[in-house]
């Protein structure tokens, strides 16, 4: 099946595609990618630096969880020991079968790993995204492609929640690209875009800070211990 622009999910279904909307239906995944060499965070997987005595992983599992059925972890298997230690759910792996081939790679092997219908897709270095707003992104992704949400006047990648199917069919798009990213995935997509005043009336813009050097973990750590003062 190709998914194109206009595609509403809720369309009458070829006899086909029936089956496949019969098919069980495992409800919704919450997909983290993890398996990147952390190279601006040096010496440690940045998946494991402590944020209030947690692991970033497990701040990104914890706020997931509640709004999916199944979390799944996208790593390599040198990381997988750890990462279990890290989080307090037992999450399933999807380990990339070639490693270091970026986060579309990852992003394809994770898709492959759930049956759910959709899914959230966080990166592991994002912690303060609410399980409230995943909540609402699934709301608005129903029937659609997807939703990602605008901040700071764009249109984000991550966090996003994603018809599986269409998800897979929009990375084999995005892989076909010369310089086939998450950005491509999502052009390819073609999700429902949360404008920024829905985005800010949700939820505080800071929610979507990503960690990728020491000095952004050091300078939200001063924050929330300013703000616990
Ligand atoms: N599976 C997989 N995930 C990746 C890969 N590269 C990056 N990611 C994940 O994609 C997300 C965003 O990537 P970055 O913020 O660049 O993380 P990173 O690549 O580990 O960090 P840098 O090495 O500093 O770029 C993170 O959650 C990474 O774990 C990869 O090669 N494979
Ligand atoms: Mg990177």
């Amino acid at each position: 099946m190709s998914l194109t622009d206009d595609d509403d999910l809720s369309e009458t279904p070829s006899s086909e595609d029936n089956k496949a909307a019969t098919h069980s239906d495992t409800g919704r995944a919450g997909l983290i990618l993890a398996g990147g060499r952390s190279e601006r965070f040096p010496t440690i997987d940045k998946a494991l630096a402590p944020l209030d005595g947690a692991p970033l992983l497990r701040c990104v599992a914890d706020a997931l969880s509640p709004a999916v059925d199944e979390l799944i972890i996208n790593c390599r298997q040198d990381q997988q020991a750890a990462f279990a230690k890290a989080v307090d759910d037992d999450p399933r792996f999807a380990i990339d079968p070639v490693a270091d081939r970026g986060p579309l790679a990852g992003l394809r092997t994770a898709l492959s790993a759930t049956e759910a219908t959709y899914a959230a897709i966080l990166p592991c270095d994002m912690p303060f995204v609410p399980a409230g707003f995943i909540e609402y992104l699934f709301g608005q992704a129903q029937n659609k492609t997807g939703a990602v949400p605008c901040v700071g006047g764009q249109q984000r990648s991550l966090p996003a929640v994603v018809h599986v199917r269409a998800a897979a069919a929009a990375c084999e798009t995005a892989h076909n690209h010369r310089d086939g990213g998450l950005a491509a995935f999502i052009s390819a997509l073609d999700p429902i875009v949360v404008s920024e005043r829905t985005v800010t009336a949700h939820v505080d813009a800071k929610a979507f800070t990503d960690i990728d050097t020491h000095e952004e973990l050091a300078a939200i750590r001063e924050v929330s211990h300013r703000a616990e003062q």
